[in-house]
């Protein structure tokens, strides 16, 4: 029986474990339900307006509050969250009041072991779970820009959020998009929504990653990432194909791998 390369391409796409669209939250069109999170770092009003009718669950991590009220001036009535977590050193006393006058919970998380990030998402875990509410993705703003150890935490966070829920968490700042893909898995990333820029990479954070790729221009066969060794930065994608579209990209590997991509800016 003779089969043709797209339909060994289906096939392998039916096979893959997780399938994902990671700039879909961004699209008017996209279908995810979305917890959304708001970090401490400035908010890109585009991102917010993108994400927030989308969202069942809205909070913001301490003083992620502060860039949430400067953003909405003049609309803040419109964007109350469900909740603001953390140890409230950064949120400033006039947004705390704010957002409490208009009934949003503030919560108080003192625990000096863990960020506010990763109490904020232990959270909306929590919240999900009470309200039965469906959440795809959990889309976070801020975590990749400012102060470098706070960077190296958010990745950490995301490690933390694999042990706690099978939701996918994607951080979004800036022109960079970050999630973790989980080990031991074969991932099928689509990257066709037009919101993609030309770069992404795959950083073998946790340690090395026996990983295989395709639909990259720089594939990986089995090969070990590992800093020192191998790390796939400045990657991009395969060529378009004859319909001008972009095929997806497979990814497996035996231990959790962070995939980083670029977002369109204009
Ligand atoms: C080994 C170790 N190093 C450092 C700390 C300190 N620490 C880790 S997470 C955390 C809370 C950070 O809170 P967050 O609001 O996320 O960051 P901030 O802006 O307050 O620095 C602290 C104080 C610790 N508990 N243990
Ligand atoms: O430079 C930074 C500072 C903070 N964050 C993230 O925001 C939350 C809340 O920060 P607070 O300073 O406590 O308000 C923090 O847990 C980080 O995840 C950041 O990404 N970059």
């Amino acid at each position: 029986m003779h089969i043709t390369s797209q339909e060994v391409l289906l096939r392998d796409i039916r096979d893959m474990d997780e399938e994902f669209t990671p700039l879909d939250c961004l699209l008017s069109t996209g279908t995810q339900k979305i917890g959304l999170v708001i970090l401490n770092q400035p908010l890109e009003p585009h991102f917010l307006h993108a994400l927030w009718n989308k969202a069942v669950i809205r909070a913001c991590a301490d003083g992620g509050a502060n860039h949430l009220y400067q953003v909405t001036e003049g609309r803040r009535e419109s964007f109350i969250p469900d909740y603001i977590s953390g140890d409230f050193d950064s949120i400033s006393p006039a947004v705390k009041n704010f957002y409490s006058e208009k009934k949003c919970r503030l919560i108080l998380t003192t625990d000096q072991d863990l960020t506010d990030f990763t109490k904020c998402l232990a959270l909306m875990l929590e919240e999900i779970k009470e309200r039965q509410v469906q959440v795809d993705t959990i889309v976070t703003l801020g975590g990749l820009g400012g102060r470098f150890d706070q960077i190296m935490a958010t990745v950490e966070t995301l490690f933390h959020m694999q042990k706690m829920s099978e939701i996918p968490v994607v951080v979004i700042q800036g022109s960079s998009l970050a999630c973790l893909l989980r080990e031991g898995k074969k991932h099928c990333l689509y990257v066709n929504t037009g919101l993609e820029a030309e770069w992404c990479g795959l950083i073998p954070v946790g340690g090395s990653c026996v990983t295989s790729t395709s639909g990259l221009k720089w594939n990986l066969d089995n090969q070990v990432l590992e800093f020192g060794k191998l790390v796939s930065t400045s990657n991009t994608y395969e060529e378009l194909d004859a319909k001008d579209e972009r095929k997806p990209v497979t990814i497996s590997t035996d231990r959790p791998l962070l995939w980083t991509m670029g977002i369109k800016t204009e």
